[in-house]
This record gives C-alpha cells, structure tokens and sequence, in this order.
C-alpha cells in the first residue's frame, strides 16, 4: 500500500533528514515518533505528495507518487490519502456534512458513506450545525470525518491528539484504528505524544536533520 525506498529530503536552509525505507501493507499501522523539529511533518508530506523530497520514490497503491504532473496528484491524492493535519484544514463557516460534502466534490462518485461516518464518530446529530459552533473535540473530529469522506487507502495523521487529554486522546486513536480497519486503509500517525506509545506496535523514531 505505501513503500517508502531511499527517499532523501533537504530544505535549502536546512541538514539533509534521515529518512528512513517504509513498508506498509494494507490494513497495517505504523507510528513515526520524534523530537519536536525531528522532521516528522516534513515526512508526513512527503508521504502525502505535498512535498516531493530530491530523491527516492513514494508509492501509494501502487503509485509511484511524484511521477504524476501537478493535476493528476492532486486528484490521486483525493481519492486515495485522507490527510488529518495538525492544525485543522475544515472551513468553521461551514456545517459539518457540507465540509464533508466539499471533499466528496473533489472526487465524483464518493459520500455514499459519510453519514456512516459521522455516525462513527458521533457528530451525526450535529451534521447542520457551522463548525465554529461546536467544542475543539468536535472539531477535530469533524477533520477526522473530512479525511474519511473519501474511503481513502491511506490515512495519515499529524499529531492528532496534541490537544486533546488523556480520555479524549486515546478516544481518537481508536477512531482512527477503527474507521482505517472498515476501509482496509493503512493508516500512519506522526506525534511526540508519548500516550500514543501504547496503542500502536509498529514504530519507528526519527532522529531529525543529520
Ligand atoms: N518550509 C521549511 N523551510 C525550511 N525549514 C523548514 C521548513 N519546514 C520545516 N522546517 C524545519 O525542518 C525541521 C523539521 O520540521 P517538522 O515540522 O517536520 O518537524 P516536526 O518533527 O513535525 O516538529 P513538531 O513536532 O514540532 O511539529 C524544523 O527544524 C523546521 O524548522
């Protein structure tokens, strides 16, 4: 589902990172762990097309990711990469299932499943309300629901429980276990969230720029 193979990144400023080989099938769950600054954002867009390092391959289902023109990824991604980002990407004037419904439109044909969804994470009843009228959890929740809405293979997650406490944080991860086992997804959270620790066996650390 997503391979990783001697990817190498630098920003102009910056070290090269260490990066190191991925293996993920589908169904399978890895958690990148590092320092603040170690670079785990940085991978995380790479993984997602968003950020095409200067050397090495991603693929996704059999994609190899950065060999797409600009358009085409863009689609790709759409329909296969549902990306949680750190800082929410939902629009708050907007109500729950027309966020969803935005992220549908990208991709014709998909929506079938995202009153499942909202089911699933219990926000169905407040699929009318603007997203700027419900709790941080929710919202954070209605991001979740966003990156869903596509059935996508591949589910990354940028620090999804930073602001969230313990209840709350181990709540999400199980979300995010559950809705990625549904669909058969592999799913990758990035974090420095030491509680996340427990909840995922495969791991690896990345030690930032060399
Ligand atoms: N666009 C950029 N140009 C130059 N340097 C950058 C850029 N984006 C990030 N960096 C630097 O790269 C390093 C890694 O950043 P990154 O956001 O990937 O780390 P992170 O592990 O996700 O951190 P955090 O846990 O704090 O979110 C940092 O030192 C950061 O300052």
């Amino acid at each position: 589902m997503l391979t990783l193979q001697n990817v190498a990144f630098k920003y102009e400023t910056s070290q090269p990172f260490d990066i190191p080989d991925i293996h993920l099938d589908a169904g399978g769950e890895l958690l990148i762990l590092g320092k603040s600054g170690s670079g785990k954002t940085t991978i995380l867009n790479i993984i997602a097309g968003l950020l095409q390092p200067q050397k090495g391959t991603v693929t996704v289902n059999g994609v190899d990711l950065y060999s797409l023109s600009g358009s085409k990824l863009d689609k790709f991604r759409g329909s296969n990469i549902g990306i949680i980002f750190q800082k929410p990407h939902i629009l708050s004037a907007l109500s729950v299932e027309e966020n969803l419904k935005i992220a549908n439109y990208f991709v014709s044909g998909k929506g079938d499943q995202n009153e499942q969804i909202l089911k699933n994470l219990g926000i169905w009843e407040k699929r009318k309300q603007r997203v700027q009228t419900l709790s941080e959890g929710e919202a954070q929740r209605v991001s979740i629901a966003r990156a869903l809405a596509n059935q996508p293979k591949l589910i990354l997650a940028d620090e999804p429980t930073a602001s969230l406490d313990d209840e709350n944080a181990a709540k999400v991860i199980k979300l995010l276990q559950h809705q990625a086992s549904q669909f058969q997804a592999a799913l990758v959270i990035v974090t420095h969230d030491q509680r996340v620790k427990n909840h995922i066996a495969n791991q690896l650390t990345v030690g930032g720029a060399r």
